[in-house]
């Protein structure tokens, strides 16, 4: 599933209308007419108190056809143009035509903000066609009071396209918008769903098909990031031989852990192996060889040479004997002076195999970046923003309202494969983006990173192409968290709830596959 900003999506229908020569007015049509019959199905008693809120463009035109398909099944539902009538223009004032003709009831302007909220105040269901992709900047007077005293209310609220007030390829709610219980999206998801403030606004989100399919998009060449869906997260997945031996699957070696970090190692050599890795194997400072083998019981264990609780950066070499096809470095390792240099080391040991680079392993390649793009196998990164901020010398809040374009330019720039961590996570190769859907606050915890860390190395040591093991790793963890909260409370959740969770999520996609 496509994502689109304005522009493209402005594009795409331009093209519909002029290329393929669907009317803006059908398609305005067909819009409506989706979102009226969700309504009747989610509402079939028609005394239900429905008010519909109409903006001055397209959206608001779109509001019209929803009321009159209303009206025509027998519901009276209570709709207010929330604009200047003589300055509809185009396919809305169209529609607005056509409902005045019908003599169908119209609240205007004129009556008064006051009358308005009487009006809410009895509404079972709000119909939010006020503002769609065509919002600009801040909400003015007096669509933004009206969206606050919307939000007063409590009644359910379905925005038609996106909520008013978000913005549609930022994500950003400049001053105020319509906080919906479900966003019926046209055509594709916009990229605002999934950006800054976006996610707490839309509610449950679903895509209508409005004869503007998204393969257009690829007849106009544009390269739009995609949705992780159940089903993508699903093909994603390494493919298991069942007569497969233990070296069939792989083996995951992690390089972490250090005297204050002993459990991160531990957390992604237990994942990898939960998920689906012949032999997992930690590398660790022989200093802290004690607790983490007396918490161990999966993993292999190698100790390479020590001081202070670190690494010394001594005795790689030995460590990457094994038949070792994915490796993770970073988890627990802290920072201390020789890490430049020993993850240098490691990277020149390797022949090729992919390896992940996360938590102080990041910190440690920051200075040397040049390192990843001469590397011949595949490099993949998994920064939280902060961790992401640090690798690009910007701050962590200019991360945050750029994260799709700052992950898309890095990975091209650096010709690396990336995870940027967060609410929607977001994976990046020179090639393509997707958006993970999934996510919650249960993930928001120590370990979390190093769970997904083991995702990621397992399933690239079974033999998936980063892309794939990325996109599947993403949602395997994020749809766990979910499952975790369901099972343990959204405050209860460890990371070994997540790892546990984790079986039974893929136990859920293997049964889709
Ligand atoms: N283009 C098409 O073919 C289709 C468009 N559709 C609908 O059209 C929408 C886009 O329509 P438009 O491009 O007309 O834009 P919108 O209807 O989203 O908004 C434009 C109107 O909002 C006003 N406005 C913009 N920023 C504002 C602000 N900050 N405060 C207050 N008012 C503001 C503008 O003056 C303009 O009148 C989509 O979201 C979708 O709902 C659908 O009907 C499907 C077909
Ligand atoms: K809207």
């Amino acid at each position: 599933m496509k994502i689109a900003g304005r522009e493209e999506m402005l594009e795409i229908e331009r093209y519909a209308m002029k290329e393929i020569g669907i009317s803006g007015a059908v398609l305005m049509e067909i819009a409506g007419n989706q979102i009226a019959e969700e309504i009747m199905r989610s509402y079939p008693d028609q005394s239900v108190h429905i008010t519909v809120l109409v903006g001055s463009g397209n959206n608001g035109g779109d509001g019209f056809v929803i009321a009159r398909r209303l009206f025509d099944a027998g519901y009276t539902p209570d709709v207010w143009l929330l604009a200047d009538e003589e300055k509809l223009e185009g396919d809305a004032r169209t529609q607005y035509q056509i409902h005045t003709r019908r003599k169908l009831s119209l609240h205007l302007m004129e009556e008064g903000l006051s009358s308005l909220d009487e009006t809410l105040k009895q509404s079972e269901v709000l119909v939010d066609a006020m503002l769609g992709t065509g919002v600009k900047g801040a909400v003015r007077e007096p669509l933004n009071q009206i969206i606050e005293q919307v939000n007063s209310h409590d009644f359910h609220v379905i925005a038609v396209d996106i909520p008013s007030g978000l913005d549609c390829n930022t994500g950003k709610v400049e001053n105020v918008a319509v906080e919906a219980d479900e966003t019926y999206a046209f055509t594709m998801p916009k990229l605002g769903f999934f950006l800054q403030d976006g996610p707490s606004v839309i509610g449950n989100w679903q895509v209508k098909n409005i004869s503007v399919p998204e393969g257009l998009a690829d007849d106009l060449e544009m390269n739009l990031p995609e949705v992780i869906t159940r089903a993508l997260a699903t093909a994603s997945l390494p493919k298991r031989p069942q007569f497969g031996h233990k070296g069939t699957f792989g083996h995951a070696l992690v390089f972490g852990g250090s005297k204050p970090f002993v459990g991160a190692p531990i957390y992604s050599a237990h994942t990898a192996f939960h998920c689906g890795v012949g032999l997992s194997t930690l590398v660790i400072p022989e200093e802290v060889y004690p607790v983490i083998a007396s918490q161990n019981q999966t993993a292999l264990v190698r100790t390479l040479p020590s001081e202070s609780g670190h690494f010394t950066g001594a005795g790689v070499e030995e460590a990457l004997f094994e038949k070792v096809t994915a490796v993770a470095i970073g988890p627990g390792m802290g920072r201390f002076d020789q890490g430049p240099e020993l993850i240098r080391d490691i990277i020149g040991h390797l022949d090729e195999q992919p390896v992940v680079i996360d938590a102080d392993g990041l910190f440690h390649v920051k200075d040397q970046l040049e390192l990843l793009d001469r590397y011949k196998g595949p490099v993949i990164l998994t920064p939280h923003p902060g961790e992401m901020a640090t690798l690009t010398g910007r701050s962590v809040a200019e991360v945050e309202a750029d994260r799709l374009d700052i992950a898309q330019s890095f990975a091209s720039e650096h010709n690396v494969n990336l995870v940027l961590k967060g609410h929607r996570t977001i994976v990046a190769t020179p090639h393509g983006t997707w958006v993970n859907p999934l996510g919650n606050d249960a993930l928001a915890k120590g370990g979390s990173g190093d769970v997904l860390t083991g995702m990621v190395t397992a399933f690239l040591a079974q033999g998936a192409a980063p892309d794939d093991a990325m996109r599947a790793a993403v949602y395997l963890h994020a749809a766990s968290g979910e499952q975790a909260a369901i099972d343990c409370s959204h405050y209860g959740v460890t990371p070994d709830d997540i790892i546990a969770s984790s079986r039974k999520v893929l136990k859920q996609l293997e049964g889709n596959g």
